[in-house]
């Protein structure tokens, strides 16, 4: 069960990596170190009863034969049991050890995974907001507004990258416009406070857009992210505007914090379901200037590079990155890894 930074065993080729969503679980195999993964549909977490359901139909029955398993779950990786925060699946990897005859499983949290992704995908897969230069020896910072709002930096110590997720999306967040002053109010809060995670996620957008429609005297008639980020590229609702608007803004704006609190002259890169898709109606100079609006220190944050993550499998990119060389990674997996 002993696995240090020096003497880390790897996993058994072929290996299954997982990236266990709170809507979707998304599978490859790797056959070996230097083989391209093999991509599985992307099976829905609804559909299938628990995780070696999924696993058996979408990867066995089409072909794959994995020794050993690596996921990225949405959720703390805390004992035998591990509860998916925003799915009915409860990973238990002991019993997948037998049921689907496996040596190892090993078990990670999805921001660590994105965090591995940014240190292995190329520049190819990355829409850069604004200037900035990638220093490679400096430390990263990932984050993801998607279904929550997952945090992770990833420093680089010699030739060692060590990814450290921890639960950046809720933090406070605070106002600093006038504009900024007049929705506050109205923002649902999480036990009186306004936390990153109430505003810049999904449910947070509708939230965004249900205060700005509060601070305007208007009533709110859109109820899904979705709803009001369509209704913001059509500009056919001026609170949906403003909502996509201020949402961009406030992510360039908390994304400038984290590159400050992480020195990340490596690159902040914003991964998560909801920033690429608005990449045709992002306002580019406004959120750049959000995110280097960070006085005493505006001349640093000119020369740190923004990105946003446009790879949708860059979690799978990642685990894979770590399966193939695990000591290129501090992780320490001790607590999360069973063996058969
Ligand atoms: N077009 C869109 N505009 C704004 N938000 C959207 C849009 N489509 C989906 N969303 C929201 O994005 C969130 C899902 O984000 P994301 O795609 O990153 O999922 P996730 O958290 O990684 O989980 P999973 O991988 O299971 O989907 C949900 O809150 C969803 O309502």
């Amino acid at each position: 069960m002993i696995s240090t930074l020096d003497s880390d065993p790897g996993l058994t080729f072929p290996v299954l990596i997982g990236d266990i969503g709170g809507t979707n679980a998304r599978f490859a195999v790797l056959e070996n170190e230097t083989a391209e993964p093999k991509h599985y549909e992307i099976a829905r977490t609804a559909d299938h009863k628990t995780i070696d359901d999924a696993i058996r139909a979408v990867v066995i029955a089409a072909g794959g034969r994995p020794k050993s398993a690596l996921l990225a779950v949405a959720g703390p990786v805390d004992g035998d049991e591990i509860d998916l925060t925003n799915a009915p699946w409860v990973i238990k990897p002991r019993q997948m050890l037998a049921s689907l005859d496996l040596r190892e499983v090993v078990v990670l949290n999805d921001f660590e995974a994105q965090a591995l992704a940014v240190s292995a995908l190329p520049p190819s897969v990355h829409h850069a907001i604004g200037g900035g230069h990638v220093h490679e020896t400096a430390s990263r910072v990932v984050l993801g507004p998607g279904t929550g709002l997952g945090v992770a930096g990833l420093v680089k110590v010699r030739d060692i990258w060590v990814p450290v997720a921890g639960e950046g999306g809720h933090v406070d967040l605070g106002p600093r416009t006038a504009r900024d002053q007049a929705i506050w109010p109205h923002l649902e809060t999480i036990e009186g406070r306004v936390s990153g995670e109430q505003v810049l996620c999904g449910r947070g957008l509708v939230n965004l857009y249900r205060a700005i429609c509060a601070a305007d005297g208007v009533m709110p008639i859109l109820s899904e992210p979705a709803e009001v980020s369509g209704a913001a590229s059509t500009a056919a609702n001026a609170q949906a505007v403003e909502a996509v608007r201020l949402f961009t803004l406030y992510v360039g704006r908390y994304a400038g914090d984290l590159a400050l609190i992480f020195m990340a002259r490596g690159g902040v890169y914003i991964g998560g379901g909801i920033f690429q898709r608005l990449i045709p109606i992002l306002d580019v100079g406004a959120i750049r200037a959000e995110f280097e609006n960070k006085a005493p220190h505006t001349d640093l944050m000119r020369q740190v590079p923004l990105f946003v993550v446009t790879a949708s499998l860059a979690a799978l990119t990642g685990l894979a990155a770590y399966a193939r060389a695990p000591r290129r990674y501090g992780i320490e997996t001790a607590e999360r890894r069973w063996m058969a």
